[in-house]
């Protein structure tokens, strides 16, 4: 029980930083109640009641949600020195657990307006998560329905028995392969097949077992991903279909292929999500969005959720932003690569060695986006903030408007969508 003893007062900045820290090392991924956040609150000599500490935590969220939404306005004033908590905030709401983060266009309704204590008894504490319904997950990531999925849980237990095949054995599996096995995936739980042994190799040297049958994955696994080229997947899903089962979720990786498609080539009532990943699920950092077909239950893609999410960022939505997101993020990988490669090739231009100026423009291709991702802000704000009057960048962004970078990397993002929406009416 809350100690009614307890006097309200104003929170100090170590305080909400000690707070902070507690919560984030507590890993909000456990889905804590509060109560632990309260006993070390407790022993460092913070005495504050659960309901406290539930209503700054509100706050805090509320805070972090405003700036998400409206990064260009000036910081929440209702969080004093809110600046100092921005980074904590982020790390915290961004880590990648799913349960936090379907911040992508969340809509929320939680915004508080007094920076006090107060009663909390309607504010909401991620709960412990004792089952597999999804009561709670609306309240804390957005309420779009295909985001409210069910109570996306990190199921340990779950990944490392699942049995996992991919059909095909190109980059993609092997980023996704990568990328789950830093997971609770276990390599002996995970088979692939190729017609060739040309890529199996490095799968091998990941402890992962390797066939040419694609048969012998399907009947040995409880999720499947496709991942041959588009025009290889009705070919392979006729070959396959009549190894799969109810028990199976297919999942198809494949440019432009549709739910309808995948759906058409497996047997009735089948499980099929359609997944759009990125390179850089080789390193943890990929941008993934997934659908899912008529028969494919919140949770499966709660299945899937928890299976990926430590190939990078894990989103649902409707199917129609799938293409759009193969044009954004799928392919977008190469638009940045391709600017990565010019910005090294201008620094060779103006006389410096081209090891050093690759090594260069990647680095500062990681921090550009290791700090627009962290600071939460919109990439013109942060523009602005290296731009001096009269300095060196605004010059050379001058050059690049006149290029008319802007306009074609929007339209490589449109023509990439158009040909994934191409892809799909063949
Ligand atoms: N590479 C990328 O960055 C991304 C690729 N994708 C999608 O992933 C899919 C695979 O692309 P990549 O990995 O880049 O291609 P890839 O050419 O590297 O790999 C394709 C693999 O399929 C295998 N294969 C060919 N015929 C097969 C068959 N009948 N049965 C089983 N395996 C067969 C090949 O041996 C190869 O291992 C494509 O549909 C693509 O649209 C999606 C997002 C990003
Ligand atoms: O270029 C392609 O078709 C695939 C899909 C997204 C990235 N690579």
């Amino acid at each position: 029980m809350d100690d009614p003893g307890i006097k309200k007062q104003n929170w100090d900045v170590n305080e909400t930083e000690l707070f902070l820290e507690i919560l984030k090392d507590l890993d909000m991924k456990k889905c804590l109640d509060g109560r632990k956040a309260h006993r070390r609150m407790t022993a460092a000599g913070y005495h504050r009641t659960v309901d406290q500490l539930k209503f700054r935590w509100k706050l805090l969220k509320s805070a972090y949600y405003k700036c998400k939404r409206e990064p260009n306005l000036p910081a929440p004033t209702k969080i004093q020195g809110w600046w100092r908590y921005e980074k904590t905030m982020i790390a915290i709401m961004e880590s990648r657990h799913p349960l936090l983060g379907a911040g992508v266009n969340s809509v929320r309704n939680d915004e508080v307006t007094e920076d006090s204590d107060g009663e909390a008894s309607m504010l909401h504490w991620p709960q412990p998560c004792p089952d597999n319904t999804a009561q709670n997950l609306g309240l804390i990531v957005g309420v779009m329905p295909w985001m409210r999925c069910s109570l996306i849980k990190m199921d340990p237990e779950m990944d490392s028995q699942l049995k996992i095949g991919f059909i095909g054995a190109g980059n993609m599996a092997f980023g996704i392969a990568k990328g789950i096995l830093s997971g609770n995936a276990l390599p002996a739980n995970i088979k692939v097949s190729a017609p060739s042994s040309r890529n199996l190799g490095r799968f091998q040297e990941l402890g992962v077992a390797v066939t040419h049958s694609n048969e012998e994955v399907v009947s040995g696994s409880d999720l499947v991903f496709v991942a041959v080229k588009p025009h290889l997947v009705a070919p392979v899903l006729t070959e396959i279909s009549e190894h799969v089962t109810e028990r199976h979720i297919i999942v198809s990786v494949a440019a432009g292929v549709t739910l309808a498609t995948l759906e058409e080539l497996l047997p009735q009532n089948s499980v099929a999500i359609r997944l759009m990943p990125n390179l850089p699920c080789l390193v943890q950092e990929g941008a993934l969005l997934f659908a899912r077909g008529s028969h494919a239950k919140q949770e499966d893609g709660a299945l899937l959720r928890s299976l990926l999410h430590r190939c990078g960022l894990v989103e649902e939505g409707p199917e129609a932003w799938i293409d759009i997101h193969t044009g954004l993020s799928g392919s977008g990988v190469a638009f940045v690569y391709l600017f990565a490669e010019a910005l090294a090739e201008g620094a060779v231009k103006m006389g410096m060695p081209s090891a050093l100026a690759h090594s260069i423009a990647s680095q500062t291709v990681l921090g550009a986006g290791k700090l627009l991702r962290e600071s939460g802000k919109h990439p013109a704000q942060l523009r602005s903030e290296v731009c001096t009057p009269g300095g060196t960048t605004i010059y050379g962004l001058h050059t690049l408007e006149q290029g008319g970078l802007r306009a074609a990397t929007m339209s490589a993002v449109e023509s990439a969508t158009e040909r994934a929406r191409e892809l799909g009416r063949k």
